[in-house]
């Protein structure tokens, strides 16, 4: 029997990837970068027994049981065993798969990314490959393939057909830019009313915008970002982070029928963002919302402070509310009269937001070797 057990983390882009050239391989239409969090506050777990007494493959996600009858599934694990060694004696054993994740699943927070990204990394110690396999990651769920890599990954779209060129590559680590911070306002964590997958295969098929977008807005986009954040030029890399995500947004909207994922809070949260760097005369706070109403900030840890006290205070936290902040230590505070002025905000009724998560970027995927580690 070979028991492999690791983690990987969730990564948030700062350029969407948003539609495919090719829906079964996963190849995008447009190059995407993120940075990846922190597996300290969120991560995907997965452990996978190969053993010549199982008589059938299983799957279990979050402790309950999936069918291995699945067409991502089946592509990773094809690939995977495509390129081991033939004669590894347990390349034919059946496998028992199980896998959870410390944070809501489906529900727009990039589950999809850290769970591909955990299977891939422990096939690939199963079956003793080596080198790159974002690509593999890659076709479990798109945007996995950048949870492949700790720090700032760029998913190159690649040009050759079979996308054995369309994979992750870090182009800084996590500790590059360590006061880098990251906020997850989770609005709503439920499960999503359309997923990305469908969304953007209707965003390809009608939004003419999008083919604007990703021949001549992305490209631009990307090359700026990456040059901020190896400069670590905030005030840039904020500017870019936040137009991309609305170009993106722009995007849902042109798509017929549009789908929408913004709302009010969401509106507030943007609103609120803009109001606090105009206040402060420089781009403080970067937001950047997916396929979803939750906001993602991305801040410098001098500002975290300050701008939950300002999240606070036009969306107030429910009384009582003792999970509210998760992850590492916040310490808001009360807001200057000033800044409440500045901030010109329509104050929303508490509850607003389910909880916050406050972290920062971290490493790639990790393997645990310790037998308590497993999941079994
Ligand atoms: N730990 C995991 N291991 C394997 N597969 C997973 C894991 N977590 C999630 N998945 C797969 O990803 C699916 C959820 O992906 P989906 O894209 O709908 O949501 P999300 O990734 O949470 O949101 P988004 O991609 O918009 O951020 C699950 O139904 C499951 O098939
Ligand atoms: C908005 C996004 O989060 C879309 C992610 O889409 P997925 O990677 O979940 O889609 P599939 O490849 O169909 O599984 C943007 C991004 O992460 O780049």
């Amino acid at each position: 029997m070979k028991v492999v057990t690791c983690i990987a983390p969730v990564n948030i882009a700062v350029i969407k990837y948003w539609g495919k050239s090719d829906e079964d391989l996963i190849i995008p239409i447009n190059d995407s970068l993120s940075g990846t969090l922190s597996m300290d506050t969120m991560c995907a777990k997965t452990t996978i027994i190969a053993s010549p007494e199982l008589q059938e493959n299983i799957f279990w996600l979050n402790g309950k049981e999936q069918s291995f009858d699945n067409k991502r599934l089946a592509n990773c694990l094809q690939e995977v065993k495509q390129i081991a060694d033939k004669s590894l004696p347990h390349l034919n054993w059946k496998l028992s798969i199980k896998s959870e994740n410390n944070f809501p699943t489906a529900a727009g927070l990039a589950s999809s990314a850290a769970g591909y990204a955990c299977m891939v990394t422990a096939l690939a110690k199963l079956y003793e490959i080596k080198g790159d396999v974002s690509y593999i990651a890659r076709m479990g769920s798109g945007s996995a393939c950048r949870s492949m890599y700790g720090g700032w990954v760029l998913w190159c779209k690649g040009s050759s057909s079979d996308g054995k060129d369309s994979i992750a590559k870090q182009i800084a680590p996590a500790a590059h830019w360590p006061e880098m911070r990251v906020i997850v306002l989770v609005v709503n964590d439920e499960k999503k009313k359309y997923s990305s997958t469908d969304a953007m295969k209707r965003s390809v098929q009608t939004s003419e915008l999008l083919k604007h977008r990703a021949n001549h807005v992305v490209p631009k986009m990307v090359k700026a970002c990456i040059e901020a954040i190896k400069k670590k030029d905030f005030e840039t890399f904020a500017e870019i982070t936040m137009k991309e995500s609305n170009s993106f947004h722009a995007i849902c909207q042109d798509t017929y029928p549009p789908c929408v994922y913004l709302n009010d809070t969401s509106h507030t949260i943007i609103a609120a963002v803009h109001a606090y760097n105009e206040f402060k005369s420089a781009n403080k706070v970067a937001y950047t919302f997916d396929a979803g109403p939750n906001a993602v900030l991305y801040l410098l840890e001098s500002s975290v402070d300050e701008f939950i006290s300002v999240i606070n205070y036009v969306l107030p936290p429910m009384d009582n509310n003792g999970d509210y902040y998760k992850g590492l230590p916040v310490s808001p505070s009360q807001l200057s009269q000033k800044l409440k002025m500045a901030l010109n905000a329509s104050i929303q009724k508490p509850g607003g937001l389910k909880y916050i998560i406050h972290t920062k970027i971290g490493e790639g995927p990790k393997l645990l070797s310790e037998p308590q580690e497993h999941l079994l």
